[in-house]
């Protein structure tokens, strides 16, 4: 189910300064280290590719990103705000970057009994943005012609660009993919990298989680592979 939010203002990074700085994160899953010290800066208008085996911890470093999970040790920064910080000053802050942030996960986040266009119109007026432009994102990713279909109704293929319309509406700082070109077909895939042009446009920053090196390669400036629980460059082919 896609996560609630009241509109709020627009979060910006500091004037030039890093999307996202991490600096010795540790997170926890039911009681289990998964991450160990993640050191990792994204840098305004950087697209980083996220590689690592099953179970390394992909998902969880993009929800501590996302301030969906907080780190049990270290900091981590997303727009000049601390999404790992208790109480009251830390809802304050997630809640400011919530809707500069945008991750499509593995399962699409749209409500299953609700037309696509309704699921689209409902993102925007969550999110603070025109309702008009949920119609254009549906049509950005060819799915003009299914917007009275029911999301319980679409294929898998049909969710994960339906999820991806949600991104192009929502115009995130930080776009967060997990395992992007999964589901997607031919004519499809060139939406991630429309995707993230329009992110590093706007002076944003990517992460794309992917287990295929060779597709991730293209779309990225450099990459990092989880290994033990923290990143490690890795060298792609980016041509
Ligand atoms: N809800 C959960 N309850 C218990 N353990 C979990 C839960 N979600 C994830 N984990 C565990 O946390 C660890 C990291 O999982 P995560 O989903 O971040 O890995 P991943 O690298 O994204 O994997 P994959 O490539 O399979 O998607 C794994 O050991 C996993 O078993």
């Amino acid at each position: 189910m896609p996560e609630l939010c009241a509109p709020t203002g627009r979060a910006s990074g500091p004037e030039g300064g890093p999307v996202a700085t991490l600096e010795s994160v540790h997170a926890t899953i039911a009681g289990t280290p998964v991450l160990r010290g993640v050191d990792l800066r994204l840098h305004a208008g950087e697209v980083v590719g996220l590689l690592g085996p099953n179970g390394s911890g992909k998902s969880t470093l993009l929800k501590v990103l996302a301030g969906m999970l907080r780190p049990v040790g270290g900091t981590c920064r997303v727009l000049g705000v601390d999404v790992g910080a208790d109480g009251a000053t830390g809802r304050a802050g997630r809640a400011r970057v919530r809707t500069s942030i945008t991750l499509i996960g593995h399962q699409p986040a749209l409500y299953p009994q609700l037309e696509l266009g309704e699921n689209l119109r409902l993102v925007a007026r969550l999110t603070g943005r025109d309702e008009a432009h949920a119609e254009s994102a549906l049509e950005a990713v060819g799915l003009a012609a299914a917007r009275h279909r029911r999301a319980d109704r679409c294929s898998h293929g049909m969710l994960r660009r339906a999820d991806l319309a949600r991104a192009l509406l929502t115009e995130p700082q930080l776009l967060l993919l997990d395992e992007a070109h999964a589901g997607l077909d031919r004519d499809s895939v060139h939406l991630v990298q429309v995707l993230t042009d329009q992110v590093r446009a706007r002076s944003g920053a990517c992460v794309l989680v992917s287990h295929e090196r060779d597709q991730l390669g293209p779309l990225v400036d450099r990459a990092v592979e989880l290994v033990d629980g923290a990143p490690v460059p890795v060298a792609v082919v980016t041509t």
